[in-house]
């Protein structure tokens, strides 16, 4: 059994890191990823290239001395959203992100009519932007636990048909027949997984009392689909990898009577992963998952440096402090035995 894994430096391939205070608050506890996919969700959400470049420019700003961490942008798609937009995004972005409007926080400017963005998504293809996806049907008649399984068949499917030529990313896969479909789906499309997805099902949102720290969208499912996401990750899988999905919220919008979705999870990401993989018996697989199937899909080149994981004894890391409430980290229901060094 060793005690120190040395890793290639990581990329988290989803990533809020939010505005303000909370961004002052959080910045700094990505630094172990080399890169990151940063959402535009913000309010209000980043639908041109320049408020992604002044956004770039507010992230580099609130990033501690000397940090090496690199923010990969992305465009918040809209039903407004013209091909000439697409155009000036190609030159500060990596890839746009479709929230279908509605889904999920500050999604009620996302997309209404998926198939009116046929020509942006064109497009994209054309100036090689990856279409980064938040996929959940917002049909009131669907049930929660359902909407990633429906949005397959209804939205994804028929995209992936019109335009052939785009790279996806299906975002935060939640299910079994999520990551089964992204598993067969070929090479242009891709899944990630987060951490929380990997370690908590609905039991442990909703069973012996509700706890909304383990609220996120897509929501946490069942056991079954946790194992299947697991044993994705730690496959040889080429087009399987991490996204973090860390989404800080304040207590005070996670605890009221209508919470807020979303599991703080940088700074324990990395911990909770070398966990899942050392369970599974693959640590050796750690890296192709952390930093470099992500990397190779987005055609990226590899990160330069390494980052080491060091056994400690169990450990918990307290909330972050905000002028507006702490952020409480999340728990993965074990004590932590791996950390950072
Ligand atoms: N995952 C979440 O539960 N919340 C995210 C939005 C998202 O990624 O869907 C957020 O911005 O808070
Ligand atoms: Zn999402
Ligand atoms: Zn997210």
């Amino acid at each position: 059994m060793s005690d120190q894994i040395t890793l290639r430096r990581p990329d988290d391939f989803h990533l809020h890191l939010r505005d303000g205070a909370i961004l002052e608050a959080v910045a700094g506890a990505s630094t172990d990823f080399a890169r990151a996919i940063v959402m535009p969700n913000l309010v209000p959400p980043l639908t041109t290239a320049a408020m992604v470049a002044d956004y770039r420019a507010r992230i580099e700003e609130a990033l501690p001395e000397g940090a090496r961490f690199e923010p990969l942008m992305t465009l918040y798609l809209c039903d407004d959203t013209s091909p000439e937009e697409i155009d000036a995004a190609a030159n500060v972005c990596t890839a746009a992100k479709l929230y279908p409007a509605h889904a999920t926080t500050n999604s009620a400017s996302g997309v209404n009519d998926i198939e009116a963005l046929t020509p942006v998504l064109e497009r994209m293809a054309e100036r090689g932007l990856l279409l980064l996806i938040h996929g959940e049907v917002t049909d009131h008649a669907v049930d929660i636990f359902d909407r990633e399984a429906v949005f397959l068949e209804r939205v994804l499917d028929p995209l992936r048909r019109r335009v052939p030529e785009l790279k996806v990313v299906l975002e935060h896969v939640s299910s079994r027949t999520g990551i089964d479909y992204v598993m067969a789906g070929g090479e242009n499309l891709a899944g990630t997984i987060t951490a929380h997805h990997l370690v908590i099902d609905r039991n442990d949102l909703l069973a012996g009392g509700i706890r909304p720290h383990n609220y996120c969208l897509p929501v946490v499912k069942r056991a079954e689909d946790r194992e299947a996401l697991v044993a994705a990750a730690t496959s040889d899988h080429p087009r399987v990898f991490f996204g973090s999905d860390s989404a800080p919220h304040t207590d005070p919008k996670k605890l009221g009577p209508c919470g807020a979705a979303g599991c703080f999870t940088a700074p324990v990401s990395l911990p909770i992963l070398a966990e899942v993989f050392e369970r599974a018996g693959v640590l050796d697989k750690l890296e192709g998952f952390v930093a470099e199937k992500g990397a190779a899909y987005y055609g990226l080149g590899a990160n330069e440096g390494t980052v080491s994981l060091v056994r400690t004894d169990p450990y918990q890391l307290p909330p972050i402090a905000t002028p507006d409430g702490p952020i409480a980290m999340f728990d993965p229901g074990f004590a932590l035995t791996w950390r950072v060094a």
